[in-house]
């Protein structure tokens, strides 16, 4: 989706990624809709004011009517080789409409409560030229949360070629990389992990239910 904003550090191209199969749900998890909202307007209103373009990586129909105005992605190395064919998806597109952008940003489909200062604090670590700058909540890694240098797309592209498990943790570790922590966020009921992600029906129902929690005046 095309903003006014210009593509600057602070304001990194960036792509949804829901290339998946969603076996565990059994439909589309871009379909979803969340708090009577598809969710994907969820992901997108979280992440507009963060960043300077949005594209959504996709290799099915989700079965909706996608927000307007939204670029659509299939992956460039076909074959649903995982998330990180989203990720040099992401890159190659990052590429092409952002030239000069040197990060680009992924945030998955099915994490709808992601942190509003997202963009603003991967993109504060030291040295952020040539390093992906990863969330992590709880003591955990978020990997599909973090913003990419677009220069290492080749390195990518060789890895899922050649590498058996494509672990996205295991290609970081090949790349300078920096950790941002994000606090749990304080709700009536406990405390909500901003990166909790939806898998199944259940997971689903949970969500809902953490949106009326937050919806409730702060504890
Ligand atoms: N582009 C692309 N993205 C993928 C692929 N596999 C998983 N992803 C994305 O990676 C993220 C994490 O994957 P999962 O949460 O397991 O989603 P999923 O693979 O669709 O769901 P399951 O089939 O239930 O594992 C999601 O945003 C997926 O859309 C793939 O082959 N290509
Ligand atoms: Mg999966």
């Amino acid at each position: 989706m095309a903003t006014n904003a210009p593509e600057t550090p602070t304001r990194p191209p960036a792509v949804i990624l829901a290339g998946g199969r969603s076996m565990r749900m059994g439909r589309p998890k871009a379909g979803l809709v969340l708090d009577g909202r598809p969710i994907l307007d969820h992901i997108v209103e979280r992440l507009a004011p963060q960043v300077g373009s949005i594209a959504l990586n996709l290799n099915a129909d989700p079965g909706i009517t996608l927000p307007p105005g939204l670029a659509v992605l299939a992956d460039t190395v076909p074959g649903y080789f995982g998330p990180l064919a989203g990720i040099l998806t992401a890159m190659r597109h990052a590429a092409e409409v952002a030239p000069h952008a040197p990060h680009v940003l992924t945030v998955a489909t099915d994490t709808p409560f992601f942190p509003d200062d997202l963009v603003g604090r991967l993109s504060s670590i030291p040295d952020l030229e040539g390093t992906i700058a990863v969330a992590w909540s709880d003591g955990e890694m978020h990997p599909l949360f973090a913003l990419w240098p677009v220069a290492i797309a080749d390195d990518l592209e060789a890895w899922i070629r050649t590498d058996a498990k494509l672990r996205v943790r295991a290609f970081i570790a090949r790349h300078p990389s920096a950790a941002v922590d994000f606090p749990m966020i304080a709700t009536k009921a406990g405390p909500l992990d901003p990166f909790f992600n939806i898998n199944t029906p259940d997971e689903l129902q949970q969500a809902e239910s953490w949106l009326q929690r937050l919806k409730d005046p702060k504890p």
